[in-house]
C-alpha cells in the first residue's frame, strides 16, 4: 500500500463522511483516503474572509509580498521529492514528470515574486497645460479559481501567484480528482507567512455547487479557470451577470507537423514528449500527426519503434514512462474513440491492445483523414492519430480546422517556410522544431476556443491588476 507519509497532510485527512470526498491511486485503484468539503455557506464564509484578508494583504508593499512569496518558492522546492511523490500517487503520472511540475509551478512563484515589483504604472502627456496625467496599478481583488486534476499543483501557482504578487486574495476549487497535492502546496503557503484567509482551498462533492457560489458572488472581482472548453463556456455564462474578469484556460487540439525537410530524429524525439507526456492528459499534448508524404514511411517507421520502448505502469516505478488514466470514464473514452476511429477507415499500427486497471496502451492510428471525428476531438490520452499532406498550403487548412486555438508544432529546416508557417498557425503557441515549450517566463494561453488571457511572462500578473487613470487638473 503506497501510504501517504506527509504528516501535514494527514493532519488534513479525516474520516469517511457525508461531506466528505474519496481520493484514489490511479494506478492501483486503492483509497488513499478522504478529505472534508465544504458547504455553501462555508464557501460564502471564505469569500468573506478573503475579501477581509486582501484589505491589509494589499496594503503591503510590492517587496513585502515579495519576500513572502520568495519564502513559498523555497518550502516547495525544498519539498520537491515530498509533494511528487503524492501528485504521483493521486494523479498517476511518472514520478520523474511529478518532480518536473513541482518545479515548474515552483517556478511561477519564483517568478511573480518578482513580477511584484514591477507592476507600474505610467505617466502620460497631458493634453492640456494644466493637466498631469497617470495611470497606477491596483489588485483586481477577490479571486476565484477553479483547477483541474492533470496539473495538480502547477495549475494553481500559475494563478495563485501573480494574484498574491499582484495584491489580491484567493480561493480556489481544485479538481475533486487530486485535491491532496492542492492541500500540501497551500499548507506551504501558509508556513510561509501567506494568511490562511488569503488564501484559501474550497471543494464540494458537486464542482457546479463550488461554480455556482463563486460566479454569483459579487464580492469575487474575477474567475481564473483551468480546464475544459465545455465547462469555460458555462463559467463564463455564469460570470456575465456580474461581469467579472476572466481567464480561461481551456482546451486544445494540437497539430504535430513535420515537413519534408524536417529532422526527424528531432520530430520523433519531441513527438514522444509532446504526446506521451502525461500519459497524454496536457491541454498542450500533440493531438494530431500531419506528416509530409515524402518523409511518411521515415517518419513512421522510427515513431512507431520509440512508442514500442515506452513503459506503460505505475508512476513509483522509475523505469515507467507512461502511466494510467485519471479515471474509468477517461479509458472508456478513449477505448471508444478508437474503435470509431477504425470504423471509419484507420489502422492500429501500434499499441490498442486491452490492459489492466486505468492503464492504456500508447496507440498509433495510420490512414486517419481529416473528415473523421478524431482529428477534432481533444484526445486527452496516449493515443496517436497520424495524417498525411502532401503540401504547405493543404496543410496549413487542415492545422487550422479546429474550433481550439492552444498550441500547434512543426519540424522544418527550412527559415522561410518557418517564418510563413509560424505567422500562419491560428494558435496561441508555436513550438518549431521543439515538442515541448512550456515556461513561466512565456505567455501560456490560447486563441478561438482555447481560452482568454495569457498566463505567465509579464502579461500574468496584468490578469489581476486594474489600470486607474489619474488626471490632476488645475497645474498653473
Ligand atoms: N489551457 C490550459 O492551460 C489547460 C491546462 C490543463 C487542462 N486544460 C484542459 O482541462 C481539461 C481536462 O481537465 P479536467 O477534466 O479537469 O477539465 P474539467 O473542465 O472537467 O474540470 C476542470 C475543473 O472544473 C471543475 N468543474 C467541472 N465542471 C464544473 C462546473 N460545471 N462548474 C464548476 N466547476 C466545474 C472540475 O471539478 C475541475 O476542478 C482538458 O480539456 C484540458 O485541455 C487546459
Ligand atoms: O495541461 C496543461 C498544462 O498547462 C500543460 S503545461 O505543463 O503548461 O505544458
Amino acid at each position: 500500500m503506497d501510504r501517504i507519509n506527509n504528516k501535514t497532510l494527514l493532519s488534513i485527512l479525516c474520516a469517511p463522511g457525508d461531506n466528505t470526498l474519496s481520493v484514489v491511486n490511479p494506478a492501483t485503484g486503492e483509497l488513499l483516503g478522504h478529505i472534508p468539503t465544504q458547504t455553501e455557506a462555508e464557501i460564502e464564509q471564505a469569500i468573506s474572509l478573503a475579501e477581509e484578508a486582501g484589505n491589509s494583504w494589499k496594503q503591503k508593499t510590492a517587496k513585502e509580498r515579495a519576500l513572502v512569496l520568495q519564502r513559498w518558492y523555497r518550502l516547495v522546492m525544498d519539498n520537491q521529492n515530498d509533494l511528487a511523490r503524492l501528485m504521483t500517487l493521486e494523479q498517476g503520472k511518472p514520478l520523474a514528470e511529478a518532480k518536473g511540475e513541482v518545479a515548474y509551478g515552483a517556478s511561477f512563484i519564483e517568478w511573480f515574486a518578482e513580477e511584484a515589483k514591477r507592476a507600474c504604472g505610467d505617466t502620460i502627456p497631458g493634453h492640456t497645460g494644466d493637466r498631469r496625467l497617470l495611470t497606477i496599478k491596483q489588485p483586481v481583488g477577490v479571486v476565484g479559481a477553479i483547477t483541474p486534476w492533470n496539473f495538480p499543483l502547477a495549475m494553481i501557482t500559475r494563478k495563485a501567484a501573480p494574484a498574491l504578487a499582484a495584491g489580491c486574495s484567493f480561493v480556489c476549487k481544485p479538481a475533486n480528482q487530486t485535491p491532496l497535492t492542492a492541500y500540501a502546496v497551500v499548507e506551504l503557503a501558509y508556513q510561509a507567512g501567506i494568511p490562511k484567509d488569503l488564501l484559501q482551498l474550497v471543494i464540494h462533492q458537486s464542482p457546479e455547487v463550488v461554480g455556482r457560489v463563486l460566479c454569483a458572488s459579487e464580492t469575487v472581482r474575477k474567475l481564473s479557470f483551468t480546464g475544459s472548453t465545455r465547462v469555460g463556456r458555462l463559467l463564463a455564462r455564469d460570470c456575465a451577470p456580474t461581469i467579472k474578469r476572466m481567464s480561461l484556460e481551456l482546451g486544445g487540439n494540437a497539430p504535430f507537423v513535420v515537413f519534408d525537410d524536417a529532422d526527424i530524429d528531432a520530430a520523433v524525439s519531441g513527438a514522444l514528449a509532446s504526446k506521451f507526456r502525461n500519459a497524454g492528459q496536457t491541454c498542450v499534448c500533440a493531438n494530431r500527426f500531419y506528416i509530409h508524404d515524402d518523409v511518411y514511411d521515415a517518419f513512421m517507421d522510427k515513431f512507431i519503434a520509440a512508442v514500442d520502448q515506452l513503459t506503460l505502469g505505475n508512476g513509483l516505478d522509475e523505469s515507467v514512462f507512461v502511466g494510467p488514466v485519471i479515471e474509468a470514464s477517461a479509458k472508456q473514452r478513449l477505448q471508444r474513440l478508437v474503435e470509431r476511429t477504425v470504423e471509419q477507415g484507420s489502422r492500429v499500427v501500434k499499441g490498442g491492445q486491452p490492459q489492466d486497471g486505468l492503464f492504456v496502451e500508447p496507440t498509433i492510428l495510420a490512414d486517419v483523414e481529416q473528415h473523421m471525428d478524431i482529428v477534432q476531438e481533444e484526445i486527452f490520452g496516449p493515443v496517436a492519430p497520424v495524417l498525411r499532406f502532401s503540401s504547405d498550403e493543404q496543410l496549413i487548412a487542415m492545422a487550422n480546422d479546429t474550433i481550439y486555438g492552444l498550441a500547434a508544432y512543426f519540424y522544418s529546416r527550412d527559415i522561410s517556410r518557418i517564418w510563413r508557417v509560424a505567422e500562419a498557425l491560428d494558435y496561441g503557441m508555436v513550438g518549431i522544431n521543439e515538442g515541448v515549450m512550456s515556461t513561466e517566463v512565456a505567455p501560456f494561453g490560447g486563441v478561438k476556443q482555447s481560452g482568454l488571457g495569457r498566463e505567465g511572462a509579464r502579461e500574468g500578473i496584468e490578469e489581476y491588476l486594474e489600470t486607474k487613470y489619474l488626471c490632476f487638473g488645475g497645474i498653473q
